[in-house]
């Protein structure tokens, strides 16, 4: 490829053979054209979900007289921040289940845009958002899945070798990428031999590349690239990619990707992509958990504090996957 983008190869291993069904909601009808997803069993409250009328089943509606009271209040709460059609917020009571449902998300997207037009642009982020996708290299997503049509991005990298381990190329590699036959060539990471600004320009070329040869879509409305997917973490103090709380980054309009010297978040030297790209993205999953992380989550979604993740948007759905300490706030 012209770019000079590092393609790293990949060792395989062979899959693991856990099983790893859906965990399963039922759905209340709440007023204001929502509704919300709660669990089978009224004993423990496992998952809801917002979302706007048109995207519920009819099982959803059927299902409706199955209220849990426990819960109503919290899912009210999340029916106004939901309110927007584009956004989802899913909410389980373990960090297990959330990963159940984020692998049959990914995976059903990766069906979806492999039939569709034969590729699948994933983005990932560094930090917890990586063990979050354990269930994807497992039975039946790791057989099932296209791994040849997928081409693998990373929304934030740090300047450093690869082996290190702050590194996110290695974080991915080590839990994800070494497990599934994605080709090395469409796993796409930094040069870190160049400065920080010039690995920047350099991913950014890289991704030129692809919308030239039609790997990567291009939004109608911005005119950024469009991933299928961009699946993403959040800090404590709210912050995504290596978009920081009150950062001039934050309002970076024109670049796709650009670098950061002086992140508060150890290594300072990163690259990151933009809010303009990161939300010309078809789906956005932004995946949290943990109650330290729930202020951030309060102020993203109800936007009591001013936040990066809350301007996080997709052109088509945005989806919250929290854990029940992370939405402890709402
Ligand atoms: O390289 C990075 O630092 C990440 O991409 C960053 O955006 C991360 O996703 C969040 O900091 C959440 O990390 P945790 O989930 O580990 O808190």
């Amino acid at each position: 490829m012209a770019s000079s983008c590092f393609l790293r190869s990949i060792l395989f291993s062979s899959p693991t053979n856990l099983s790893s069904p859906r965990s399963n909601s039922l759905s209340v009808f709440f007023p204001k054209n929502l509704t919300c997803s709660f669990p089978t069993s009224a004993s423990r409250f496992e998952s809801f979900s917002v979302s706007s009328i048109g995207s519920g089943s009819s099982r959803r509606l059927a299902d409706s007289r199955k209220k849990i009271s426990e819960v109503r209040s919290m899912a009210t709460t999340a029916a106004e921040i939901g309110k927007d059609e584009k956004k989802r917020v899913e909410v389980f009571d373990t960090e297990e289940n959330l990963a159940i449902d984020l692998a049959k998300f990914t995976a059903d997207l990766s069906d979806k845009f492999c039939k569709e037009r034969g590729a699948f642009t994933v983005v990932v982020s560094g930090g917890s958002l990586i063990k979050s996708l354990r269930k994807l290299v497992e039975s039946p997503y790791v057989d099932s899945i296209d791994w040849s049509r997928w081409h693998f991005f990373w929304v934030d990298e740090r300047v450093v070798p690869k082996h290190h381990d702050d590194s996110n190329y290695k974080l991915a590699y080590d839990s994800f990428l070494s497990k599934v036959p994605i080709p090395p060539g469409n796993v796409y990471a930094i040069n870190e031999s160049l400065s920080a600004e010039a690995a920047a320009d350099d991913y950014e070329t890289c991704l030129k590349h692809l919308v030239k040869t039609s790997t990567l879509r291009v939004s109608e409305s911005t005119g950024f690239p469009k991933f299928d997917l961009m699946l993403l973490g959040m800090g404590p103090d709210g912050h995504v990619a290596s978009l920081f709380p009150g950062h001039s980054l934050c309002n970076e309009s024109k670049k796709w990707v650009t670098s950061i010297t002086d992140s508060p978040k150890p290594p300072s030297e990163r690259i990151t992509f933009t809010f303009p790209l990161i939300n010309s993205s078809a789906h956005v999953a932004l995946v949290v958990c943990g109650s330290g992380k729930a202020e951030a989550v309060e102020a993203a979604l109800k936007k009591t504090g001013n936040v990066p993740a809350g301007s996080v948007s997709a052109e088509d759905e945005l989806v919250w996957f929290l854990d029940k300490p992370a939405c402890s706030k709402l």
